[in-house]
């Protein structure tokens, strides 16, 4: 997610990226309003299997467009399978979205309701695919799994995330985040909604099949106020902070969103 010339500003924002990235009016764009009451139940859709247990978590690192922890691509690797899978995809990165007020950040939205952020656990199909590059424009490629979080109690295992966050207030800042198992960041239900997607930022490839899990996860307002610390800008730039940082909901056209519940 190196940006080029693209952002979330006025001239630079989600309404513009189409002149630089046509696929931006494709016909299975990211993301998009979720209305549960038409989703399709298939009962075909086994549980999601998530088998983060040998993770090596290499770091966290603010990229110019959101804060990412990045997992190292072994063959062991992290991953997911089952659910509307057909293949095993293992787990990249992990990051954020979102506003610069409570009410509003996530990129899903559930019959027009916005969340306060909206994390994004990014996957590919390393049984198709070499390599994460290969697979990133690949229509089978990605598998990106969405949560939403709202501000309610604090989050007991996101503190080792946003107590990292003020070694990477400058975009192009890491920093080291050794064995973080982002299962934890998981909502108590599985249950889901999958459509096919694409990536919600330049590229825009349309090469992700969503899975946004119903139940958000909660944390405190001091947990999402240093998410906001975070800037755009470098060391030696002016201060942009970093925030609404999420591409607003795109159309169907004509896509069937199914629910793995009843
Ligand atoms: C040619 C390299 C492309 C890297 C694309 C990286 C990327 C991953 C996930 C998402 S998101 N927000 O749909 O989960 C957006 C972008
Ligand atoms: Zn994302």
């Amino acid at each position: 997610m190196t940006s080029h010339c693209w952002g979330y500003g006025e001239d630079d924002g989600p309404s513009s990226w189409h002149k630089g990235y046509p696929i931006a009016q494709g016909n299975r764009q990211s993301p998009i309003n979720i209305v549960p009451s038409e989703t399709v139940h298939d009962s075909s859709l086994s549980p999601l299997i998530v088998s983060y247990e040998h993770c090596t978590s290499i770091g966290i690192s603010n990229n110019g467009c959101s804060v990412a922890v990045e997992y190292a691509d072994t063959e062991q690797g992290p991953g997911i399978y089952r659910g509307p899978l057909s293949d095993a995809y293992r787990l990249k990165q992990f990051h954020f979205h979102w506003g610069h007020k409570d009410w509003h950040g996530s990129e899903h939205t559930v019959d027009g309701k916005t969340y306060t952020s909206e994390l994004h656990l990014v996957h590919w199909n390393a049984s198709k695919y070499q390599t994460f590059r290969e697979a990133v424009a690949a229509p089978d490629g990605l598998a990106v799994l969405g949560v939403f979080l709202e501000t309610g109690e604090e989050h007991q295992s996101l503190h080792k995330i946003t107590d990292a966050l003020s070694m990477v207030k400058f975009k192009g800042s890491n920093a080291d985040l050794k064995d973080f198992n982002p299962k934890c960041l998981l909502p108590k239900s599985l249950n889901y909604w999958t459509y096919s997607g694409s990536l919600t930022t330049p590229p825009l490839h349309e090469s992700v099949t969503w899975i946004v899990f119903e139940e958000p996860i909660e944390v405190s307002k001091k947990q999402m106020e240093k998410f906001r610390m975070l800037l755009f800008s470098e060391e030696e730039e002016d201060e942009k902070l970093m925030e609404n940082n999420f591409r607003p909901p795109q159309p169907l056209k004509g896509r069937k969103v199914c629910a793995s519940y009843n």
